[in-house]
């Protein structure tokens, strides 16, 4: 991606502390109140707009990408780093600000990130388990692999009875986990930030009663 436009907010000592002590100890993290309540809030109105004028298409599975709402029900609308708008610019920002402090800490070679909107409707089934990276690159030596996926839930006001968590599997496996493995199930709260590396949590979305917006954002190494 090209330099954002829009200088990253700082974010606090403190937060980047405990970011990078957590995803040294777990290989993932959960970050909630670090984004501004009002880039959710404009993000969120923002995927919706998108989507009521017609700019989603459904999400696929697999490096052909073929649609299949039984395996994953999200619509998706990807994200152009010259996107104008500001809060799109924002987030670009903050997510490069990631990027820069992630390599220094644990020298990753991130060198890029790709980011869409996702909404999942009301009553869908979510996304089955799986991981982010194309086996493709999983077993070969590949460039441009995804190797850390960063969420951010925009539900401003989600609560328990709505489903929809992310169900992070905790344990290294082979091939897909049975539901009984040992998991976390994370409630996509309005403004929770989610980390993970991405070729080794398996996970899945579970149902969901409301529309359940987000935006997934996957950094990539060379
Ligand atoms: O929205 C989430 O919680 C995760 C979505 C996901 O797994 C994906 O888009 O690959
Ligand atoms: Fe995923």
């Amino acid at each position: 991606m090209n330099p954002p436009r829009i200088s990253p907010v700082p974010l606090p000592d403190d937060t980047i502390e405990t970011l990078l002590d957590t995803l040294t100890r777990q290989h993932y993290c959960v970050i909630d109140q670090v984004i501004p309540a009002e880039l959710v809030h404009s993000l969120h109105e923002l995927a919706l707009a998108r989507q009521q004028s017609g700019q989603m298409h459904q999400a696929g599975t697999s490096k052909a990408a073929i649609a299949n709402p039984a395996l994953r029900a999200d619509q998706i609308a990807w994200l152009e780093d010259n996107d104008p708008h500001p809060s799109v610019q924002h987030y670009f920002a903050l997510l490069a600000e990631l990027q820069h402090l992630i390599n220094r800490h644990f020298m990753m070679g991130l060198d890029s990130v790709e980011a869409h909107f996702a909404i999942y409707p009301a009553g869908s089934s979510g996304y089955a388990t799986h991981l982010d990276q194309f086996s493709h690159h999983r077993h070969t030596i590949a460039t441009g692999a995804r190797a850390l996926t960063a969420t951010l839930y925009l539900n401003e006001d989600w609560t328990p009875d709505a489903g929809g968590e992310l169900r992070l599997y905790l344990d290294e496996h082979a091939q897909a986990p049975g539901q009984e493995a040992a998991h976390l199930d994370i409630s996509p709260l309005g403004g929770r930030l989610v980390l993970f590396l991405s070729a080794r949590f398996w996970h899945a979305v579970l149902p969901a009663k409301h529309p359940r917006v987000s935006v997934t954002g996957w950094f990539k190494t060379r």
